[in-house]
This record gives structure tokens, C-alpha cells and sequence, in this order.
């Protein structure tokens, strides 16, 4: 059996290590296709992979199409917008994500993001400190209950909104559950998303919902540029020069968002949220794991298609 890491933005040196320990210690053989820059060298190197462990790396019909041998797919983190999960299931493939394996990681980057803007992103002049300003996290998954936890150190005021979590989980973790993203943005100075990028949230966060947060609100995105509405919010931050818009995952308008609010915007140039070697080990080898114990037991947990 043939495992093939296929990572465009590679993990850790350490995670490798650590993945072909599992892979090898079970008996099958680790390929790895690193840095690759052109989809015809991920095209020749699935030909005769059994499994595959990837990032954000796409996996289309036109790769599953190519990987005749593949059975199972693991996208080592949480968000797996970026493989066909209808064209896999037509293929028969298994396709799994690594759920809560990176969401340190993400938290920890957003705090860094966030008081980065609320410091005018180190530029001398005087900021404003995160104690006491009230925090929305826009879904309460693995990344949001992380930002939680740190938020309470910091001691921010912290309100959270999820379609899908009980109000009792957020209640149970001293959080104040509100009942909708309206009433989140309306009562909240920073709003961290953390929402996955669904046919639901693509482009949902628009003008009349950013427009809700009060004076000098800021918005962090660690979540995916693709639930954002960029033209509603170039429009909004042009009318609003209060907000500031802080993000890991570049806008498509990045130019325009750079161009326009010098002070008030910031993006990674790559996205750095999981780029950390623990986030990289722990979700690299759940990857390794989930693989062996899928093509020796048949156990399919964490498995994302039907
Ligand atoms: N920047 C990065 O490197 C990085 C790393 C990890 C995750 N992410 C992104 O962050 C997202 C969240 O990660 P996670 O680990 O917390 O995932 P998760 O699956 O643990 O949590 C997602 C949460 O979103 C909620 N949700 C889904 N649809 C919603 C909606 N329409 N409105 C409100 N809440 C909704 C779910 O109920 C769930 O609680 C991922 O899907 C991914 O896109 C980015
Ligand atoms: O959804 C995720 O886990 C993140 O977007 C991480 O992406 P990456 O593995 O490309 O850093």
C-alpha cells in the first residue's frame, strides 16, 4: 500500500517524521509530494496511491480521475471545502478531516491578529487593550471554543453564536449564547469568525451585518475568505473608517483592501493559522492514524462524505 503526502505548503519536517513512523510502522510504504507548483505533478504522482494526506491542496474529479488505486483521502485539518466530496463518493473514495487537531493553532493566531489591530498595528500611537471589550466568536466549533479560553485569560466579555451547537454547551463553558449573527455583531467590539465555507455562509458575512458592530469594531477572519462579501465590505469600510479588518485567508480584492485602508487591514500573505510543528505533528499523524486504521479495520470516524 502507497501513502502519498501531498502538501503544496508542506508540513514540519518533525510531522513527516512523525507520519511516516505510523505509515511505515504499519507496514505500507510513504511518498511524499512536497512544494509541488503545477496539478500535473499531483495528477502523476496519485496514479498509484492508495491514500493520500493532504492540506489545503484541491482534490477535484479530474485527481480522483487519475489516483485509480485511492480509497481514502485525509484533509490533516478541519476545513475540506477544497476536495469534491460528491465526486469522491462517486469514486468510491473515503474522505476524512482531522477535527480539532490545528484549532490552538488558529485561536492563538487570531489573538495575535486581533491585538496587533487594536494596538494600529504597532505603528506609536496609542491602541486599546482587549480586557473588558466584549468578544463574539461567530461559530463555537474547535477553533471558536480555543478562542474562548484564551479570551477568558485576557478577561474579555465573550458572546458566541453557532447554528448547530446547544446553548448549553456555550453556557456550560461561561459563554453568553445569543441567538442569532445579528445579535452577535450588533453587541460585539470584535467579532472572530470561525465559521466553516458552506453553500450557507459563502458570502454571508455582508454589509448589513458588519454594518451592526459598534464604533471602532473589528472583524478577524481565520475562517476562509470565501464566507466573506468583499465588495459589500470594501463598500462598508469605506463608509465606516472606523472598522478595521483583520484576515489569514487573502481577500480576492487584497489590493483594493490594502490600496484603500492603510491602518485598518491587514492579511497574512499565506495562510499561517495552522503553520505551527504542533498543529502540523498533531494533525499530520491523527492523518497517518485515521489512514491505518481505515485500510486495516475498515474504521471510518471522522469520514466527511457519504
Ligand atoms: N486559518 C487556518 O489555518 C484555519 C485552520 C483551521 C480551520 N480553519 C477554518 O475555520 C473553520 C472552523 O474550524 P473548526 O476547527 O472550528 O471547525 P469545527 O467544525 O470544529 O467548527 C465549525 C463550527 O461552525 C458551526 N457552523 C456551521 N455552520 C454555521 C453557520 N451557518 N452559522 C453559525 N455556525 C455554523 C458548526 O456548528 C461548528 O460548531 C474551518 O471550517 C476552516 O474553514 C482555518
Ligand atoms: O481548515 C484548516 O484546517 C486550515 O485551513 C488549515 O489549512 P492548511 O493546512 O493549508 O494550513
Amino acid at each position: 500500500m502507497k501513502i502519498l503526502v501531498a502538501t503544496e505548503k508542506p508540513f514540519a519536517k518533525v510531522a513527516v517524521d512523525g507520519i511516516r513512523k505510523e505509515i511505515e510502522g504499519a507496514g505500507y510504504e510513504l511518498a511524499l509530494l512536497e512544494k509541488y507548483t503545477d496539478k500535473a505533478q499531483l495528477l502523476d504522482a496519485v496514479k498509484d496511491a492508495n491514500a493520500l494526506i493532504i492540506r489545503s491542496d484541491v482534490i477535484d474529479n479530474e485527481v480522483l480521475d487519475a489516483a485509480k488505486e485511492l480509497k481514502i483521502v485525509v484533509r490533516a485539518g478541519a476545513g475540506y471545502d477544497n476536495v469534491d466530496l460528491e465526486a469522491a463518493t462517486a469514486h468510491g473514495v473515503c474522505v476524512m478531516n482531522t477535527p480539532g487537531q490545528n484549532s490552538n493553532a488558529v485561536a492563538e493566531l487570531a489573538f495575535g491578529m486581533m491585538i496587533m489591530a487594536v494596538r494600529n498595528f504597532y505603528d506609536g500611537k496609542s491602541g486599546t487593550e482587549l480586557k473588558g471589550k466584549k468578544l463574539g466568536i461567530h461559530a463555537y466549533g474547535n477553533v471558536g471554543r480555543n478562542v474562548a479560553r484564551i479570551a477568558k485569560g485576557i478577561g474579555m466579555e465573550i458572546y458566541a453564536y453557532d447554528a448547530y451547537c446547544p446553548k448549553e454547551v456555550m453556557e456550560g463553558d461561561g459563554i453568553v449564547p445569543v441567538d442569532s449573527a445579528e445579535a452577535l455583531y450588533e453587541t460585539c467590539n470584535v467579532v472572530s469568525l470561525h465559521i466553516p465555507a458552506t453553500a450557507e455562509t459563502k458570502n454571508s458575512i455582508n454589509y448589513d451585518l458588519v454594518n451592526r458592530m459598534p464604533k471602532n469594531g473589528l472583524l478577524v477572519n481565520t475562517a476562509r475568505k470565501e464566507v466573506i462579501n468583499e465588495a459589500d465590505l470594501l463598500r462598508l469600510m469605506n463608509d465606516r473608517p472606523d472598522l478595521k479588518y483583520v484576515t489569514d485567508i487573502m481577500p480576492v480584492h487584497h489590493a483594493e483592501f490594502a490600496e484603500q485602508f492603510p491602518g485598518r487591514y491587514f492579511s497574512t500573505p499565506k495562510k499561517m493559522g495552522a503553520q505551527t510543528a504542533e498543529a502540523n505533528i498533531n494533525a499530520g499523524i491523527a492523518a497517518a492514524k485515521q489512514i491505518v486504521g481505515f485500510l486495516k479495520d475498515g474504521c471510518e470516524k471522522f469520514r466527511v462524505n457519504k
